[in-house]
């Protein structure tokens, strides 16, 4: 097993790390330039399973870092002397505020430049694992589904899902597949047996035709299918066949006895009594497939699949995902209790059958007993987004950008799915491990003999009951972590937090592909949704910047206190887009003096030129970039305010903001605008209500400053006013053809313009009242 190490531009890589007679460790070595690194050898202690490349241009960036430091230092010293200067109230208000935002800036971008400072390319080499460990070592791999709304999640897209991962490329019967329904739908069971009969013949097909995509949907809508033949047309019918009977069902919201086929289904189905709602019902378990028992149309074996909708009641908190993802664990235990976990969202399928076989070349020492990588992350990527990415829905920088940069530290951060665990992270350190309370649930419990054994069962339906956890460690210190809102993001920051390490895997090939939201509004509630649940981890004892700083370091402390923080982002984007437009409205010029235009230029272009330069070298285009810095600001006033304010009242106790799901049926009609490029808004939501007042106090106020420069003068003094007014109403192009120019479904509701210029009439007039006894010069 090879161990890479990095240091400088120098590459060690541990071939092989062996405990000798005495008991000392021997360790063989490789070391040299990471750049020009070539290994070869016969044997397999010489055949790397993944090497690591640091970029080229990092160097350049952290000397530009240096340049920019001191660039910031100029512009806070001015915003401080302009503070000292004031004479009113009123002036001293506007230039802190200016001082605040330049500093939560700041803030920002220091955080930002840890993930500057040792980015990685990583590469697995799968195809030295034979020599490494053959496939019938391999370790067993339990994978999660987790979907939670039948009627937003449709149960034939989360089938597609589990299809697709249970065709890996893995010895069949090391996978068991477990589905978590939060949405206690006898629909998505339904779906699911009708998949069980599909799979048998599906997952031969995959594998005898040796399929990329192996998630049904995908492969049949793709245009280039190759080598159609009459078993691939049958296939098609079959799987078509299969669609239409779930989706036929579930639109009629219920399994009709017509579609109940055997005793087995019908036992199945009677758990929904009359009085089991989504709240509140008992467990229900279902063992679809046995790896032992069921085999394919070929007499090949397949994986396991269950089906598993946990206990819940009105009474007890269910904690959302992470709730079900640790019930998901317990069950699982009980059942297979394989050492290797993936988590998968419902709409994140499988786009390459080898993934697992590159998560184990980044996770497996077999000359260890044990290795520190709590999981392995590989980035989410989309299919369906449209040739510009309007919404910036990749979110490159948080996915592949800063995940990169995180590997080169200790490891990129956790996203919710398409990540590897080794299951023994869920119980303490590395070398702290802790006991679960029934000897059932440890991770070095044999497994049971059958899954569907009675005492298999009897434990998997208590462990899955919505009182288990009471008095438990679960959910604190043993597996997903409660108490936010983005549990991924929590459960890996913890888990970085008791010593252990991760790692980020990207290969070329996708190796999941997920859905994203296609209307405006999805789009920024699920923002606002994040919002929350950074915050919650930003403002509690376990904060990054202090705890996160002390238990991980300072560098992984501010990339963790980088998203942690990011809603207060929403402070300084909100000041800029309002205040030097209304300024320029009442013929107040606010910016320091002292301060030449070109400070401000030269931080400008200097942080957004480095961004691009992110992009660009991550592989995306300029147009898709600008789409991603004009959702930037979008979500900046929008969600992450609102995020902010939801906050403020969850922290208050006035009310409570629960995990929405996010909506995954779209219409066509929709889907036909998301194709044209157009911003979908459609609905009256109070998500934009900002984002059009905003649009209309900039141009009023870029018009009247370009009319008052015509008439009298003073460009010098309006240069940075009109160069941000300019720069919004540049970005709101969208907002303005949406309210004016649109006429069809998606655009702006004319109720939400005629609100938003009420506010931009009340604000103007706030701002006349408060500035008119001002000077020119502040
Ligand atoms: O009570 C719940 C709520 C959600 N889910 C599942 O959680 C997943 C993610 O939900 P989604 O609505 O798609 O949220 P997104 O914002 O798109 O998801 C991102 O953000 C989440 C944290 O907010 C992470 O958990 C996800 O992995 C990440 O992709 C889905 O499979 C849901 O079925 C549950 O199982 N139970
Ligand atoms: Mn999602």
């Amino acid at each position: 097993m090879c161990y890479v190490h990095l240091k400088d531009d120098n590459i060690e890589i541990v071939l092989a790390t062996l405990t000798n007679m005495n008991g000392a460790r021997e360790v063989t070595r490789y070391t040299g330039r990471a750049t020009s690194m070539r290994v070869s050898g016969e044997n397999n202690i010489s055949t790397p399973l993944h090497t690591l490349e640091t970029l080229s241009y990092t160097r350049l960036n952290h000397v530009f870092s240096l340049v920019y430091t001191c660039a910031i230092l100029a512009l806070i010293y001015e915003h401080i002397l302009a503070i000292l200067h004031t004479t009113s109230l009123v002036s001293f208000l506007i230039h802190f505020s200016l001082l605040l935002s330049d500093i939560i800036f700041s803030f920002m971008w220091v955080t930002t430049q840890c993930f500057r400072l040792r980015p990685l390319k990583r590469k697995t080499h799968p195809e030295n694992l034979p020599s490494v460990v053959q496939d019938k070592d391999y370790p067993a791999l339990d994978v999660f589904i987790c979907t939670a709304d039948p009627y937003k999640e449709p149960p034939i897209n989360v089938v597609n899902t589990a299809l697709s991962v249970m065709a890996y490329d893995y010895p069949t019967d090391k996978v068991s597949v477990y589905v978590s329904d939060d949405g206690g739908s006898a629909l998505t069971l339904f779906a699911f047996m009708e998949a069980t009969k599909f799979a048998s013949h599906w997952l031969p097909f995959c594998r005898e035709k040796n399929i990329m995509e192996r998630c049904p949907e995908a492969y049949f809508g793709s245009d280039h299918v190759h080598n159609w033949c009459s078993e691939t047309e049958k296939i098609k019918i079959m799987y078509e066949n299969m669609k239409d009977k779930v989706e036929s069902v579930v639109e009629r919201g219920h399994v009709g006895d017509e579609h109940i086929t055997s005793e087995h289904e019908s036992q199945a189905f009677k758990k929904w009594t009359t009085g089991f709602t989504r709240q509140q019902h008992p467990t229900v378990i279902q063992v679809l497939l046995e790896s032992e028992k069921d085999k394919d149309t070929t007499g090949h074996g397949m994986p396991n699949l269950v089906y598993l909708s946990r206990e819940k009641s009105r009474t007890s908190p269910h904690y959302f995902k992470a709730g079900a993802l640790n019930a998901l664990l317990r069950v699982s235990a009980t059942m297979t209790n394989a050492p290797l976990v993936l988590t998968q969202d419902c709409d994140m399928y499988s786009n390459d059958p080898r993934t697992p076989l590159n998560a184990l070349c980044c996770i497996l020492d077999p000359t260890k007993a044990s290795s520190d990588v709590a999981y392995v992350q590989f980035p989410q990527r989309y299919y369906g987004i449209n040739k510009n990415d309007i919404y910036g829905s990749e979110i490159k920088r948080l996915f592949k950008i800063n995940a990169a940069g995180m590997d080169g530290l200790s490891g990129p951060n956790y996203v919710g799915t398409g990540c590897f665990f080794q299951r023994r992270a869920f119980f303490g350190g590395p070398s702290s491990q802790i006991s679960a309370e029934i000897p059932e649930l440890n991770p070095n419990h044999v497994r049971a003999k059958s899954i569907q054994s009675e005492t298999v069962i009897k434990v998997a339906h208590r462990v899955a009951s919505c009182n288990y956890e009471n008095g438990t460690k679960w959910g604190s210190k043993m597996g997903f972590r409660y108490g936010s809102l983005v549990e991924d993001y929590y459960t890996g920051f913890r888990l970085q937090g008791e010593g252990w390490r991760s790692v980020f895997c990207d290969p070329d090939r996708a190796a999941f592909l997920g859905d994203v939201p296609i209307n405006l509004n999805d789009v920024l509630s699920q923002v606002r949704r994040w919002a929350v649940g950074l915050l919650e981890v930003a403002f509690s004892k376990y904060s990054p910047i202090t705890f996160g700083a002390k238990s991980i370091g300072l560098p992984m402390g501010f990339c963790y206190s980088h998203y942690a923080f990011w809603p207060i982002w929403s402070i300084p984007i909100a000041i800029y887009a309002f205040l030097p437009s209304l300024a320029l409205l009442n013929r107040v010029y606010i910016f320091p003096k002292v301060s030449s235009p070109w400070l401000y230029m030269f931080l400008f272009l200097g942080a957004y030129g480095q961004d691009l330069q992110d992009f660009i070298l991550a592989g995306s285009t300029f147009k898709k970039w600008y789409n991603d810095q004009r959702m930037w600001m979008i979500r900046g006033v929008s969600s992450h305010s609102f995020g902010l304010v939801d906050f403020l009242l969850k922290s208050l106790g006035i009310s409570a903001f629960g995990f929405n799901v996010t909506n995954k049926v779209v219409d066509d009609d929709q889907r036909k605008r998301y194709e044209q490029g157009l911003f979908e808004f459609g609905i009256a939501s109070p998500l934009f209500i900002p984002l059009a007042t905003i649009a209309i106090i900039n141009l009023i106020a870029f018009v009247v400053g370009i009319a008052q420069i015509l008439k009298q003068g003073h460009f010098d003094e309006m240069f940075i006013h009109l160069g941000i007014s300019g720069f919004v109403v540049a970005n709101s192009w969208p907002i303005y053809e949406a309210m004016v120019l649109r006429v069809d479904k998606g655009r702006m509701p004319p109720k939400v313009t005629l609100i938003s210029i009420c506010f931009a009439w009340a604000l103007y007039i706030i701002s006349f009242i408060i500035l008119r006894n001002l000077d020119i010069d502040i």
